[in-house]
């Protein structure tokens, strides 16, 4: 007897990510259906994938785009709509497993939208629990949603822990690969163009989350995801520089064992344990061999280089609305940086300049959220408007 096929959204399917969820799915047809597709501008690669998929529903988030989505979906039978409405309309669309790809902090209502649901939730989007941590958490809680890490080092967590009881734990380990600019002068870092800072050593993914790599942001944001999905103190997240990106994450238990989860630097092997969990499947992803790898690195990570760890570590002990706006503030700063606006070096001044301004203030729901990332966001932007540069000192923060 054939059981009846899971039903599967995915949030961000134009994206890196979303392109490689895609892909998992394309390889079993009859295994998944797919309720609705979402992407933010890219409408020809979304009308692609929701012919190929047979998608429910395709919805992209620029409603002037609506007219040629509309076009390229026509005769298909396949219902189509535009818009931000749109967009949280169709997270809210009962499925049994949501990937959650949009960037930022634009993909936590969205993100929210299908926690309602009660079903499995793939996290890739780490800047929504980073944003909104304690009201992200209860909305899983109060839907009893299932919440499965995507993030690499977090799905290695998740499969080392294998059902241990966090009690059992020490202290866990993020790899990282240090980026493109690990072994880089401030001097060189000081004048490092897009182009420098999006050549990711490892691993291929968008521009915001490689701009991150680079400047560590994003080993920060998740020390701060780490601590929300597995309920570690921050002293118990360890970052260590590892060059080969072969080793995802390490779990440290109390009795001594590190076990690890290692594979080739390839997301479709951890989307794949989500869209399994709790079993296992099939990948075309490339196998690990260790043989060509032939050793594994690990050195401390510098934090004077890559002040946005620091500083995402101080979010994370200071709490509130720390977090929000650290990550807003970075969201802003990466963007200007992409843009010509502010050197590599003024992302991490433009955080600093945010979270000294804002402190750690109260969070207690989603419109506390979204007000203290606008105020992040806004704060950023004078900074980066006045053309000012910080020190990258340590910045004083008020506990919550
Ligand atoms: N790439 C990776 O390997 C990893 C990514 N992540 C996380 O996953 C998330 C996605 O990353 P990645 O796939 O690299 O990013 P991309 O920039 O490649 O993709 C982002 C996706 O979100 C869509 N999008 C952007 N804004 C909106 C919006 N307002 N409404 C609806 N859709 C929108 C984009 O649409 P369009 O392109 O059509 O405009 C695209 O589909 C990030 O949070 C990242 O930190 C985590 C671990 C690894
Ligand atoms: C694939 C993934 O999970 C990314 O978050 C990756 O970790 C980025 O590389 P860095 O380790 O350089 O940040
Ligand atoms: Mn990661």
């Amino acid at each position: 007897m054939t059981s009846a096929p899971r039903t599967v959204t995915v949030l961000g399917s134009t994206g890196s990510i979303g392109c490689s969820t895609i892909d998992l799915l394309l390889a079993e047809p009859d295994r998944f259906q797919v309720r609705a597709l979402v992407g933010g501008r890219n409408v020809k690669l979304l009308a692609e994938q929701a012919k190929a998929l047979r998608a429910e529903l395709a919805v992209i988030n620029d409603e002037s785009l609506a007219g040629e989505l509309a076009a390229l979906l026509s005769g298909t039978g396949i219902r189509y709509a535009a818009g931000r409405n749109a967009v949280l309309e169709a997270a809210s669309i009962p499925a049994d497993w949501t990937m959650a790809a949009i960037t930022g902090a634009a993909g936590l209502e969205p993100t929210l939208a299908s926690t309602r649901n009660g079903r499995s939730i793939a996290l890739a989007n780490k800047e929504a629990l980073v944003c909104a941590g304690d009201v992200m958490l209860r909305a899983v809680r109060d839907a009893g949603a299932t919440l499965l890490p995507v993030d690499s080092e977090h799905n290695a967590i998740f499969q080392s822990l294998a059902g241990s009881p966090i009690k059992a734990v020490e202290k866990i380990i993020l790899t990282a690969s240090g980026g493109p600019f690990r072994c880089a002068s401030l001097e060189t870092m000081q004048t490092a163009t897009p182009e420098m800072a999006l050549k990711h050593p490892t691993w291929s993914m968008g521009a915001k989350i490689t701009i991150d790599s680079a400047s560590m942001a994003n080993k920060g944001l998740e020390v701060i995801e780490a601590a929300r999905l597995f309920d570690l103190a921050e002293d118990q997240i360890d970052v260590l520089v590892h060059p080969q990106s072969a080793v995802h994450g390490l779990v440290q238990f109390r009795d001594g064992s590190l076990l690890a989860q290692l594979g080739a630097p390839d997301m479709r092997v951890p989307i794949a344990n989500t869209l399994a969990w709790p079993d296992r499947m099939q990948t075309n992803a490339p196998r690990l061999d260790l043989a060509a790898v032939a050793r594994l690195d690990f050195e401390a990570p510098d934090e004077v280089r890559f002040p946005a760890l620091r500083l995402a570590r101080e979010a994370l002990r200071a709490g509130g609305g720390a977090p929000t706006i650290f990550s807003a503030a970075n969201e802003v700063a990466v963007e200007a940086f992409l843009n010509r606006r502010i050197g590599f070096l003024g992302i991490g001044d433009t955080i600093a300049y945010a979270m000294e301004k804002l402190g750690a203030p109260k969070v207690d729901d989603l419109k506390a959220v979204l007000h203290w990332d606008a105020q992040g966001r806004r704060e950023a932007e004078t900074f980066i408007a006045r053309g000012q540069r910080n020190s990258v000192e340590g910045v004083g923060l008020a506990h919550a």
